[in-house]
């Protein structure tokens, strides 16, 4: 990415639903359901969000009420991954908050397990940290933790590199088991700000790996959840 190009936030959540569909012919078509909300911004609200991940909730509740454990064609036209996604990103845009909804890029439906990523395309570290400037009550506001994923994604499409050694030696050694608040001081650890973070540790040292495009890291708090920080100066 050039300097003269905007640094993007992009937060992905996704949520799973058992179901079948009928195809023509009258065979049904089950699988385990994976919808997945796409949100990208340029620039973060005053907690260090592209959205709240919560804000999602109400998809999530309709998903759960509508499609999981159906037969989708009952609730749903065009019963391919491409209408699901097309029928959930048009509930979304209808039913999700104003502000959400402004940053909602797009809703994707895929079949299957996720599938496991080969070691060297990630690396984990279990940390806590506390969020702050949240509602009064939100839970992300105490103190808790998380198992994180930390991965590289190597250009536009869904390709992984490898993490580079020395920040996989960074993490063990000064992230791992820490409170990140404590080891990353005046830092709000959202996954948006440790994935511009660790962006720019790998910028300052000269060091994504090959195929690299020296902007890209993408940090996961949950198995559901994901945020990428994609380049530009910081
Ligand atoms: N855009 C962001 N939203 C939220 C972040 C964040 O980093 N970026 N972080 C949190 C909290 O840390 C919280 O612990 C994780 O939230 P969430 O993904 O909602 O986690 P849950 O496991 O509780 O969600 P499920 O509904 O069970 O999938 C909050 N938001």
């Amino acid at each position: 990415m050039s300097s003269t190009q905007q640094p993007l936030f992009r937060i992905g959540k996704s949520f799973r639903f058992e179901a079948t569909r009928r195809l023509d012919g009258g065979t049904y078509d089950g699988h385990s359901f994976t919808a997945e909300a796409v949100l990208t911004s340029m620039r973060l609200t005053p907690e260090g969000f592209v959205a709240d991940f919560g804000d999602l909730a109400p998809l999530k509740r309709y998903i759960d009420g509508t499609l999981d454990h159906q037969v989708l064609n009952d609730y749903v036209e065009d019963v391919s991954n491409e209408g699901l996604a097309r029928h959930l990103l048009g509930w979304a845009k209808s039913h999700l908050p104003a502000d959400v909804v402004s940053v909602l890029e797009d809703v994707r439906v895929r079949t299957g397990r996720p599938q496991a990523l080969p070691s060297a395309a990630f690396a984990s570290f279990e940390a806590s940290h506390q969020l702050h400037g949240l509602r009064d009550g939100h839970p992300c506001g105490r103190l808790h933790g998380h198992s994180y994923m930390l991965s590289v994604p190597v250009s536009a499409v869904p390709r992984l590199g490898d993490v580079p050694v020395l920040l996989r030696n960074h993490l063990r050694s000064a992230i791992h088991g820490k409170v990140l608040n404590q080891v990353i001081p005046g830092l709000n650890p959202t996954s948006e700000n440790l994935a511009q973070y660790f962006s720019q540790w790998l910028t300052d040292r000269a060091m994504g790996g090959p195929g690299w495009d020296g902007t890209c890291v993408r940090i996961s708090e949950t198995e559901t959840s994901w945020a990428e920080y994609m380049g530009g100066p910081a």
